[in-house]
């Protein structure tokens, strides 16, 4: 088939590649001319496992890239794949979406007969029926049997994991109003669904946007839930870990993100419970577990950084923070835990050596005045405390690095540092 899909950040490109490799001819959209040009050479724009070989593949052949919206007249179904960041009060800014649906109307105005438009972009209940529907419409501005129509595709992928994920999922969720949209959806992802035979999930359009919302708001308190335990857990000198591979063996419970630690961040759990939050809000709902999820989120740093305390003074010591990805496998710092626990550290005067495999260059964005290392060693070098923050595979090899310490204290804010023998070694919840 011939597809387009409008914006090319983590989940555009990601489903754009993965597309391309089902068999169907791919057009991306981005406002971005740099995307677009990197796009067309065979280049990702993002780091992302296993990507950079598929847009190699395919990117300026059977995946093009444009900023041109009249292109999508030669598709026959547009996904939208724009961000939707927090408004100041959590609910979600649309403005992107919204303006991105009327640039898509007035090009598909020139198109004869109908198109179908299918919303990816994670947006609250009624967003695409009340507010992009109609936006699409009056900007295409066509006949009643013309009408464009519209779908939701809630998108699942997780950063770091990202092609593997849309590849081989657990299920697709179709939301659409019409049959005619479920076919077309049918279609384009036939080969995978031949391939991985996930479940798929047909349902109305305001059901898809909220299962979207579900999902993440039941991980993020998933996790919250046993960082609480594993905060007790630790103040019993018990060991968190041990409980949740325990309890996971409960398939009522189950076996995954039961890893506690420092929280929760990326640029999805945090801005979905806010937004869903802000949702309950308008509707008069007070979401009491939500809110409990983001509080105790909020607090893990925190702990983090009042462990490093009981054996360091931090203040104008040099402190080292491993890890500023908000997950390992990426270059992506939103929501990371990173954050807040530079900024407690910054309120305590310390002295901030950071290191990140990859995301250093766009922490940098945000704190430019602390210094950043070229490696953990590095970092490590004289320091007299260190965090790890990211779950990065190469902090597990660390070893005679924190022989290199001035005082050897290792608050693990992950559970990934193997060594703690002679070393003054905390875990978060263990
Ligand atoms: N990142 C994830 O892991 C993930 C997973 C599932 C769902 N989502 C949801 O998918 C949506 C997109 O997220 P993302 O992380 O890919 O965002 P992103 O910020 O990485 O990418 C968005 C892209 O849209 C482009 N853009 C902005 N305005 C545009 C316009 N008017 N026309 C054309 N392009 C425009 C930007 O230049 C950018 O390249 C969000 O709603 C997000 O919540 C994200
Ligand atoms: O047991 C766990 C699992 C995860 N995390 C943390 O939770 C955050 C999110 O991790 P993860 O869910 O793996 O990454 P995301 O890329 O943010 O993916 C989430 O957000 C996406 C955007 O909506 C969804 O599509 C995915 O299904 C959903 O997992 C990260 O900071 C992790 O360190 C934990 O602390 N403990």
């Amino acid at each position: 088939m011939e597809i387009s899909i409008v914006g090319s950040g983590y989940v555009g490109t990601t489903v754009a590649a993965c597309f391309a490799d089902l068999g169907h001819t791919v057009m991306t959209i981005d406002i971005d001319e740099q995307i677009v040009d990197q796009l067309n050479h065979g280049k990702a724009p993002i780091h992302e496992p296993e990507l950079d070989e598929l847009i190699n593949i395919y990117g300026g052949n059977q995946l093009t890239a444009t900023t041109d919206y009249a292109a999508v007249r030669d598709t026959d179904i547009t996904f939208l794949a724009l961000p939707t960041p927090s408004n100041a009060d959590g609910s979600i800014d649309t403005s992107a979406i919204e303006a991105s649906a009327r640039t898509l109307g007035e090009a598909l105005a020139a198109k004869d007969g109908s198109h179908q438009v299918v919303v990816k972009s994670t947006v609250v209940p009624g967003t695409t029926e009340d507010v992009l529907y109609p936006l699409l419409n009056e900007a295409a501005d066509k006949e009643t049997d013309q009408q464009i129509d519209v779908a939701m595709n809630p998108e699942f992928l997780s950063q770091g994991t990202a092609v593997t994920d849309f590849q081989t999922p657990d299920k697709i969720v179709f939301g659409t109003q019409t049959d005619r949209a479920t076919q077309l959806l049918t279609d384009v992802f036939e080969p995978l669904i031949a391939e991985s035979s996930p479940a798929v999930v047909e349902t109305g359009i305001r059901e898809a946007e909220m299962i979207k919302y579900a999902n993440n708001a039941f991980l993020a308190t998933k996790i919250s839930l046993i960082n609480e335990l594993g905060n007790l857990c630790k103040e019993y000198g018990v060991d968190a870990y041990e409980v949740a591979t325990a309890i996971g063996l409960d398939d009522r419970i189950g076996k995954q993100f039961l890893r506690s630690g420092v929280g929760w961040g990326g640029s999805c759990f945090p801005k979905d419970t806010r937004a869903l939050i802000a949702a309950a809000d308008e509707v008069n709902y007070e979401p009491s577990l939500l809110e409990a999820a983001v509080e105790v989120n909020e607090k893990q740093p925190k702990r983090l950084l009042d462990l490093l305390e009981k054996h360091v003074d931090v203040s104008d010591r040099q402190i080292a923070v491993l890890g500023l990805a908000f997950k390992s496998g990426t270059d992506d710092i939103r929501g990371s835990r990173a954050v807040p626990t530079i900024e407690g550290l910054q309120e305590r005067n310390a002295d901030i050596v950071a290191y990140d495999p990859v995301a250093i260059e766009h922490m940098r964005e945000t704190f430019p005045d602390i210094d950043y290392a070229e490696s953990a060693a590095a970092a490590l070098n004289g320091a007299h405390g260190a965090v790890v923050v990211t779950d990065w595979d190469e902090f597990s090899a660390l070893d005679a690095e924190f022989d290199q310490m001035t005082t050897p204290v290792v608050v693990d804010g992950r559970r990934v540092i193997t060594r703690q023998d002679d070393i003054i070694y905390e875990g978060i919840t263990w």
